[in-house]
């Protein structure tokens, strides 16, 4: 049984910090007595007893001056998946956190909790219960889970106990709750548009959302169990609500709740998913002539109409991790957190 340490120190910067997940956690650990400092490329929002540093991730220099005195770092900065820049997410995600891991051991910060995602070992083919045994996918769907894979690696192996800086990495997959700017809006806009009346595939296959609450709570648990006679130094946790749950029942349930009707119809998945990967191919290739973005990618579709789901019994066992919110509250929750989106508004 895992027995919780307090931390020594309670000052913490949260790179990503004005973004969905970060001011979450940003929240919460105020709440817990933290002092928080936040660094980020933009500044969403303003917050009493934060301080906010508005700088890019690869610059060391704006780093080491929002470090400073700082012994706790969290990093859940990354360009959003949707973006689809090869360039950007190897940019930020590898040599940006390169930069984070390099600008941490010159300031003497001595833990680093990553966000990194269970997506590093989707290959767009089921997993069902996936523990952290399963390897990196040698096949990863798109770029930017590329570059979490890289990314993830680099923070584990930059663990170094004689050095004294810890790091650990949390994974959590599909991350919902209020404020969130891909999830339910990404959905709401394609329900708006017409296009969710369909069911890829049969409509059996299992996937983990997590409330974003429960990644914020694992996100701190690391923390505090993060020393170095813990099992947890250098090592990758996965991070759900534990209760895997029909990808379209979800999908249905955010929409119903907003108002909007659930899909109904069935198409057959690989069919889907040849149509996607021909529009992809030519959003890339009329890139330089029209801008469009598909709203079906393959990534999206793979995610869809797969199983992916994940076990979080080393989570449990080795930091006494459990959900603290519910699915069906944590959809209720995100349901009353967007009265704008509701149909007919
Ligand atoms: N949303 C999800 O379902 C999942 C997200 N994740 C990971 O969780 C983390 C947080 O994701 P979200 O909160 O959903 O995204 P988000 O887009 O709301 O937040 C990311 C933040 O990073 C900042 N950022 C981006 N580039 C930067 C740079 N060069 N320098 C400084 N700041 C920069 C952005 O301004 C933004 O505030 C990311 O690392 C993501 O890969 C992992 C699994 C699932
Ligand atoms: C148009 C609909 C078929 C799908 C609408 C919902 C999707 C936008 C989301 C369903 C699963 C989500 C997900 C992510 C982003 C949003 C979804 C695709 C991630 C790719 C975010 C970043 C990660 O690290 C992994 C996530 C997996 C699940």
């Amino acid at each position: 049984m895992a027995t919780r340490i307090r931390p020594s120190s309670k000052r913490c910067a949260v790179i990503g910090g004005s973004g969905f997940l970060g001011r979450h956690l940003v929240e919460k650990l105020l709440d817990k007595g933290y002092t928080v400092s936040v660094f980020d490329i933009r500044q969403s929002y303003e917050l009493p007893g934060v301080t906010f540093h508005q700088g890019d991730l690869c610059d060391k220099l704006g780093l080491l001056t929002a470090l400073r005195d700082v012994s706790l770092v969290f990093h859940c900065a990354s360009p959003a998946p949707a973006s689809d820049n090869k360039a950007l997410f190897e940019r930020v995600n590898i040599q940006g956190t390169k930069t984070v891991i390099e600008a941490c051991t010159e300031a003497g910060v001595q833990k680093m909790v990553l966000t990194s995602s269970a997506s590093v070992v989707f290959e767009g083919t089921d997993i069902k219960n996936g523990s952290e045994e399963l390897p990196y996918a040698k096949k990863p769907i798109d770029y930017y889970t590329q570059t979490k894979i890289e990314q993830e690696k680099l923070v584990l192996k930059a663990c170094n106990k004689d050095r004294g800086f810890l790091t650990v990495a949390i994974r959590p997959h599909g991350i919902f709750g209020p404020r969130d700017p891909q999830l339910v809006p990404i959905l709401v806009d394609t329900a708006r548009r017409g296009k969710m009346k369909f069911i890829i595939g049969d409509g059996s296959n299992l996937v983990d959302f997590t409330y974003v609450e429960n990644v914020v709570h694992g996100h701190i648990l690391a923390a505090e169990f993060l020393r170095p006679e813990s099992p947890i130094c250098g090592k990758a946790y996965h991070i759900t609500n534990d209760e895997p749950v029909r990808f379209w029942d979800f999908m249905s349930d955010m929409l119903v709740g907003l108002g909007y009707a659930a899909p109904r119809y069935h198409l057959p998945y690989f069919l889907v998913y040849g149509l996607a990967l021909l529009l992809w191919l030519l959003s890339v290739l009329l890139r330089p002539l029209v801008a469009f973005k598909p709203t079906f990618t393959p990534m999206r579709v793979a995610l869809a109409g797969t199983h992916h789901f994940y076990s979080v019994s080393k989570a449990k066992q080795d930091m006494g991790y459990k959900p603290l919110v519910s699915l069906k509250d944590g959809i209720k929750r995100t349901v009353e957190s967007y009265p704008h989106l509701r149909h007919g508004v």
